[in-house]
């Protein structure tokens, strides 16, 4: 579905991905693991078209993707980055409405009824402003969000960071929900356990190369694997 060649991006003169190739599967969960600084964020803001690329390609279903970020967005890759980016002066619902309106066409697939009986806690707080949410309420809404520009495929950044415990296993439930109902996915996570618990594919950066590639039950069985590139 989304496939990465030989990538070398960075930022201005600090580059940070080294000819890193990976490949995401339609239908499946592939989690991007790897120490602080290894470069997993900059790999997805690449694909996002939020950095230039210096060489490689990306395909998106075959096709090289598009230049722009919205275009991208529009051909079916919604991103939740790792600060979630609400819209602080807008509502819940507005901010909700504004995804809803730019990508939700005649027929979409998630409505806002839908995203809401996902995670209730959102309509009990429509009418509140972003910053009157709590982390784990900014974060549902992110993925409400998200959801509502009915990708096809949906990238996620640290999506437990900063996150109580009780909050974490929501949010694992609830993209477990999104596995079964067949999306596929990309996500970036610190949390090794939440991360291999979610993922059917596992690759591991480091210093912007992938340098281990598995499945999740490979990775979790694999000490060496964890102790060197993971530290866990
Ligand atoms: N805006 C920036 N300008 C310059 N260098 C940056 C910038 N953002 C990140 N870097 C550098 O790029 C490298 C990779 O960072 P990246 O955020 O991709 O790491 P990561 O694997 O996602 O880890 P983390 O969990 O720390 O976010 C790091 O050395 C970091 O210092």
């Amino acid at each position: 579905m989304l496939e990465l060649n030989s990538i070398e991006s960075g930022y201005g003169e600090t580059q940070v991905l080294y000819g890193l190739t990976l490949t995401a599967r339609t239908g499946r969960v592939l989690a991007i693991l790897g120490r602080n600084g290894a470069g997993k964020s900059t790999t997805l803001k690449t694909i996002m078209g939020l950095l230039p690329r210096k060489s490689g390609e990306i395909l998106f279903e075959g096709k090289p993707i598009a230049a722009q970020p919205f275009d991208i967005a529009r051909s079916g890759i919604a991103y939740v980055p790792e600060t979630r980016d609400i819209f602080p002066s807008l509502s819940v619902r507005e901010n909700l409405e504004i995804a809803a309106k730019r990508f939700g066409g005649s027929n979409p697939e998630w409505t806002m009824d839908r995203v809401l009986d996902l995670f209730p806690r959102l309509s009990e707080r429509m009418d509140n402003g972003g910053t009157q949410l709590s982390g784990g309420e900014q974060q549902m809404l992110a993925i409400a969000r998200g959801l509502l520009m009915n990708p096809k495929l949906l990238i996620l950044d640290e999506p437990t960071e900063g996150l109580a415990p009780i909050i974490v296993k929501l949010i694992h439930d609830k993209l477990q929900e999104l596995k079964e109902a067949g999306l596929s996915m990309i996500i970036v996570e610190q949390n090794f356990g939440f991360a291999t618990s979610l993922a059917d594919d596992v690759v591991v950066v480091s210093k912007g190369q992938i340098v281990w590639t598995g499945n999740a039950d490979q990775i979790k069985a694999d000490e060496e694997a964890q102790h060197t590139w993971l530290g866990v």
